[in-house]
């Protein structure tokens, strides 16, 4: 997911910035590209237009290599060990709270602030398996604070069951498969007098037969894979190469374009070492576009 700005009070941020594992928050998310993985990841692309592959067919060892940004794990809060230059950019676009403080406030005023978080490698430290991607007390703790300021979400790839069950904090709105799949808090905080009704949207039930089907499949073909996981997101199914060797990447990024080969409908997607594929969010699904899901059940 994408890195997200933490906009809160002072007494709020205090919590936030006290310990440095939950001071990512604030800045981490898609990782600032450094310039010359931005030119490769450039080059990459037009070579794939150029030859008309489109993004159906856009898993190779190229691609698995262009959207896996390690180096983001050890990047601390405002280091100073990668370039400023490499930062601009993505800086000037999205600042952390941290360095816009006053800035942000000032222009939030009179607005209703909403905070987006997202989980692994936000919340959460990257880790190699993705069942062990625990947060911390610490953390914890500064997200139920935030929830009892403002309405607070937490957007994640993963299928929602598995964020509340990391996160347990039923104040919160839980969007799991990429925003598939969205619940609202089931407890509001006590100063909330008027208590909506809890949110349930799942535009995209019709595709949960295909999506069990190709995690099914993908389970099968990549079962001699050694180190590699099939993770059933619900809307989404994802397919792990943290843990495998380089040299059986492309054997891996084979046999999820052989899956997808089978299944127009989906798309392909990469985060960190990991494909996903997924139901595109912009098509009809369940027969209304998920845009207009949201506003009707709001
Ligand atoms: O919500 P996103 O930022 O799009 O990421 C969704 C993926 O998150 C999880 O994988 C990532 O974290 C794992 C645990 O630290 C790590 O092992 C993996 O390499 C990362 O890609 C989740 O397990 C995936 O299913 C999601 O697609």
């Amino acid at each position: 997911m994408t890195r997200q700005g933490l906009l809160a009070p002072q007494e709020i941020l205090s919590p936030i910035s006290a310990s440095p594992a939950t001071v990512t928050a604030t800045v981490m998310g898609l990782p600032p590209r450094s310039a010359a993985s931005t030119a490769k990841y450039k080059k990459l692309m037009t070579h794939l237009e150029l030859h008309g592959i489109g993004s159906q067919n856009f898993a190779s060892f190229e691609s698995m290599k262009a959207s896996s940004p390690t180096h983001l794990r050890s990047v601390p809060l405002l280091s100073t060990s990668h370039s400023e230059s490499d930062d601009s950019d993505w800086n000037r676009r999205l600042p952390s709270v941290l360095s816009k403080f006053e800035e942000i406030t000032e222009a939030a005023k009179g607005k209703k602030i909403v905070m987006f978080l997202d989980y692994d490698g936000t919340l959460s430290p990257i880790v190699d398996d993705p069942d062990s991607a625990f947060m911390s007390e610490a953390m914890r703790a500064a997200v139920k604070s935030v929830a009892k300021y403002f309405p607070t979400a937490i957007v994640s790839g993963r299928c929602r069951d598995k964020v509340f069950n990391f996160v347990q904090l039923s104040e919160l709105y839980y969007a799991g498969s990429h925003g598939l799949d969205i619940k609202g808090p089931t407890k509001w905080p006590k100063h909330i007098k008027a208590k909506a009704k809890s949110v349930l949207c799942q535009p995209a039930s019709s595709f949960l037969p295909m999506i069990n089907e190709v995690y099914n499949l993908l389970l099968e073909k990549t079962k001699g894979i050694p180190g590699s996981k099939v993770e059933n997101n619900r809307f989404c199914v994802s397919v792990h190469y943290r843990c495998v060797e380089e040299k059986r990447w492309n054997r891996l990024a084979e046999e999820v374009r052989s899956v997808l080969s089978g299944y127009p409908d989906l798309k392909l997607t990469q985060g960190r070492k990991v494909s996903n594929l997924e139901v595109p969010y912009n098509q009809e699904v369940s027969g209304f576009v998920w845009s207009e899901g949201i506003e009707r059940e709001e």
